[in-house]
């Protein structure tokens, strides 16, 4: 039996540079993981897939990216044998936190270790690559420049540790909405991605917390505007910063110390009906697959 940890992300920064022939959006994203995360449990069955869940209103079946990640590596390395996946959720669903993406790596990394498949990282995101943008950067983790569509990706120093609150407004945004209407609105800044890479370089939390920038904030605070009260309430509570993650809803606000994100996330659980996490930054995923 193997448990693998998935964790959540949050963008730094997610620029927009173009749309592609193929109908993706060309982006250039810093990405940070957060330790908020995931758990699955993997142990091997005969044949076939079977998935169990705890929580309401995510299939356990083949449109979940768990099971099909683990369909896709298990035919694609002709593997003779099946898996059992059990998951326990806790990053929010369709929040711009990678949370599918993450279980979807999570099994990936799980299955190649079960079976002693020896796929390098590299030959894992390419399976990655195949069901979503975001899952290479979920399988490697850390602190990443993502170009292409989101699945290029190039190492960065690691941000010096920040506290993190989460505030998940009872919202469900779909990325493709929220790449639609950006085509439709544009944007009003971009991000100055060469400057904030310096600054994580330098260890510098102001230079980091002045640079964050994401081009789907606009479009997706047009229709909910809640998020732009959110931001404003984590900074008034002490945040160095305070920004949207990936195409939304959820709030992030990063914090040097312990104890102001969790009088932040007091406040906001008072204030609003959004669900609150605090969390902090994280390394890459190398270690994080325990076998029993
Ligand atoms: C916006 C971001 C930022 O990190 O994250 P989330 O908000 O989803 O967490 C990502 O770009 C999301 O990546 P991911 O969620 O893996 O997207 P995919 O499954 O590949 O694509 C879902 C849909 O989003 C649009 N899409 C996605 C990525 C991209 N570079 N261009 C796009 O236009 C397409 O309409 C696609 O059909
Ligand atoms: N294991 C999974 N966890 C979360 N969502 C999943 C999963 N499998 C499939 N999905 C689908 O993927 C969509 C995007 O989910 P998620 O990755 O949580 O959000 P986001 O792309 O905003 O970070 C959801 O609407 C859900 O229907």
């Amino acid at each position: 039996m193997i448990t693998v940890e998935g964790n959540a992300k949050i963008n730094l920064t997610l620029d927009i540079l173009g749309k592609r022939p193929d109908g993706y959006h060309e982006v250039a994203m810093v990405m940070q993981s957060i330790n908020l995360h995931d758990t699955l449990t993997l142990s091997k069955i005969p044949s076939g897939i079977e998935l169990t869940l705890d929580v309401p209103g995510l299939e356990a079946d083949e449109r979940n990216l768990a099971w099909r990640a683990a369909r896709l590596l298990l035919d694609g390395e002709s593997v003779k044998g099946g898996v059992r996946i059990a998951l326990t959720k806790r990053i929010p669903i369709a929040a711009g936190l990678a949370g599918g993406s993450a279980d979807a790596a999570a099994v990936l990394r799980g299955v190649n270790a079960l079976y002693e498949l020896g796929l390098t990282e590299a030959e894992l995101c390419a399976y990655g690559a195949k069901l979503g943008s975001d899952i290479p950067f979920t399988i490697v983790g850390g602190t990443m420049l993502a170009t292409g569509r989101g699945e290029v990706l190039e190492a960065l120093d690691p941000v010096p540790p920040f506290w993190v609150v989460l505030a998940k407004p009872k919202i469900s945004v779909s990325t493709a909405w929220a790449y639609k209407h950006y085509d439709e609105q544009g944007a009003e800044q971009h991000p100055d991605n060469a400057a904030i890479i310096q600054a994580i370089a330098k260890r510098d939390r102001a230079g980091i917390a002045s640079l964050l920038c994401n081009v789907l904030e606009r479009v997706t605070i047009k229709q909910y505007p809640v998020i732009a009260q959110y931001k404003e309430w984590m900074m008034e509570k002490g945040a160095l910063a305070s920004m949207m993650s990936g195409s939304g809803p959820t709030v992030f606000g990063l914090f040097s110390a312990e104890e102001e994100a969790r009088r932040a996330a007091a406040f906001l659980e008072e204030q609003t009906d959004a669900e609150l996490f605090v969390c902090q930054t994280a390394g890459a995923n190398c270690d994080t697959i325990h076998k029993r």
